[in-house]
């Protein structure tokens, strides 16, 4: 049955005029891209050099919807050099200007919230309803950090004899942004919005698979007052972010993406003596006791697993049940598990769209026929799933599945799968949960319902995790601060903390009386 999309027609002529020169019309199956891909110093452009072509792709169909030229060395430099000149003159406002020009920019993104979450939908393969949510949390971060931009203080410290000290917050010059694919554009809110309000310049670098949205934030940057040049996109794969992560200029390096990459960008910047965040992947726990209220818990449990069809590096994926409400927990989580409703994702009742890929979706239903084979149960989904409207037969979805008799040394409930799969884990007691929840490498986040307050805040205590939740799951306030304990990563972003991660400080010592030297 294909679902008229009254709500996406009126989006065409916005879309036109957010992309000139773009051939579609906004329905699943009718767009693609001509424009260039790289901005640099305030316009969208060719890269002068690498070459390397890469195809993009709508998940939805499995359609290619632009190609992608990768950035070369020289490509690099060009747009590290053009951040560097605009830092000279961001780095130089006061932070009310700083704030005024990120107001801006995040009312923008407000305005065209739908026209951007399209593109999002488009890309990235998630349900245009996500997608939104996705795009209020991008301005949500801009306002927040445009908020702070003009309160960055250092402090003031008294010395004897009426010398004293003082701190000043410094921005560190050109950031490297290198993003993932799952959250494009929030991911490159995420780490611009604190690195420009400090500021700092910043040459952003997506996934090769998700590059379209972030150059419509770059866009959206110079329209709302940035000096040209202050946020730049190169485009490309490894070698590109190789490139970025070697450069001379460069003074930081934020990451978001997987482990292994994670670590080659820490051996890379180590040699430069570059900081580094690492937002990495997780497996993490989600822990639900008897005593819970259960509605909440399987709505949880249903927010901790399949948001943007699983590809979430925080998700709940490791689900311990007290084994008193193992089966009725279990019975209602598959049900309105099977309930998701799977398939175009820019039609508006759509809940779960396509994964990212073919590789990754074959990456996933792999994971489940191990699985299988270790002796999990699967309880409902797991299979790929082809939507009755012929334009999406090539797209790359699957049901959302649940497992269930699982085990620990399981490889499903041990690795990052990264795709629509929650392993159900009986437990019978609060010690024996907490030291099963804490024995992984990863250590991003963790959940915990009960209605037992003083238990609840003892196991969240407990867990080796950096983003804790009690009685919700994958909730996103820009206020809080995000990011990982262990292999899942350090630094954080969002909230306070993150202006530690885009600045340096420094101490100045005034001497109010004479120099007594030892000499
Ligand atoms: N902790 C978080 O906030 C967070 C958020 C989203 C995704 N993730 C993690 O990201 C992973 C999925 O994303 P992915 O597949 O895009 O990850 P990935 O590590 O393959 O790629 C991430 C980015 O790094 C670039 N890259 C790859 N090799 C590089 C190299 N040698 N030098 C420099 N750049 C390089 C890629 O082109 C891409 O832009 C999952 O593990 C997920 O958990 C973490
Ligand atoms: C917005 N979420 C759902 C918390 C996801 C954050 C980014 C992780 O992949």
């Amino acid at each position: 049955m294909v679902v008229p999309r009254p709500l996406l027609q009126p989006l065409v002529p916005r879309l036109r005029r957010l992309l000139p020169g773009l051939a579609m019309s906004s329905a699943t199956g009718s767009f693609s891209l001509q424009q260039p891909l790289n901005y640099r110093g305030g316009a969208r452009l060719q890269p002068t050099d690498g070459g390397q072509v890469e195809e993009v792709y709508e998940p939805a169909t499995g359609r290619v919807i632009a190609k992608l030229l990768c950035s070369g060395e020289k490509e690099v430099d060009l747009a590290v050099q053009s951040a560097k000149a605009a830092f000279k003159v961001w780095s130089q406002k006061s932070g009310m200007e700083r704030c005024r020009v990120l107001l801006e920019a995040a009312r923008i993104i407000r305005e065209q919230r739908d026209e951007i979450a399209t593109l999002e939908t488009i890309n990235n393969g998630k349900s245009i309803f996500e997608a939104r949510v996705d795009i209020d949390i991008s301005w949500q971060c801009l306002e927040y950090y445009a908020g702070l931009a003009g309160s960055l203080a250092g402090e003031h410290v008294q010395l004897p004899g009426g010398s004293f000290g003082y701190t000043r917050r410094e921005p560190l010059g050109v950031c490297v942004g290198i993003g993932a694919w799952n959250y494009p554009f929030q991911i490159a809110c995420w780490k611009a919005a604190p690195a420009l309000a400090c500021g700092n310049a910043m040459v952003f670098k997506p996934s090769p698979f998700t590059p379209i949205s972030v150059v419509r934030l770059a866009e959206i940057f110079t329209q709302a007052g940035v000096p040209k040049g202050l946020f730049n996109v190169v485009q490309g794969g490894v070698a590109t972010g190789q490139f970025l992560c070697q450069h001379p200029d460069v003074a930081k390096i934020s990451f978001t993406g997987s482990v292994p990459t994670g670590v080659k960008i820490m051996e890379m910047a180590a040699k430069g003596i570059k900081p580094v965040t690492l937002e990495l992947g997780g497996k993490s726990p989600l822990i639900i006791f008897s005593d819970c209220a259960l509605e909440n818990a399987v709505n949880g449990a249903l927010m901790a697993n399949f948001l943007t069809q699983g590809e979430v590096c925080c998700n709940g994926t490791r689900v311990f049940v007290e084994r008193k409400i193992l089966d009725t927990f279990t019975k209602e989580v598959v049900k309105r598990t099977q309930k998701i409703k799977i398939g175009d994702p820019l039609l508006e009742d759509t809940r779960m769209g396509a994964l990212i890929n073919r590789p990754h979706l074959d990456r996933v239903q792999n994971f489940i026929k191990q699985a299988k084979e270790q002796g999990a149960q699967v309880l409902c989904g797991g299979d790929l799933y082809v939507p009755d409207d012929p334009k999406l037969k090539n797209g790359f979805y699957m049901r959302p599945c649940v497992l269930g008799n699982c085990t620990d040394d399981m490889t499903c409930v041990k690795e990052e799968i990264f795709g629509p799969v929650m392993s159900i884990l009986p437990f019978d007691t609060e010690e024996e949960v907490v030291e099963r929840a804490n024995n992984t490498k990863f250590g991003l986040a963790g959940g915990v319902f009960t209605r037992d307050i003083q238990k609840a805040h003892r196991v969240v205590a407990a867990l080796n995790a950096g983003m804790c939740f009690i009685n919700n799951y994958n909730v996103s306030p820009v206020e809080l601060p995000f990011g990982g304990y262990k292999a899942s990563g350090f630094g954080r972003e969002n909230g306070r903390a993150a202006i530690e991660y885009y600045s340096q400080l420094k101490t100045v010592c005034v001497e109010m009386g004479d120099v007594e030297s030892v000499f």
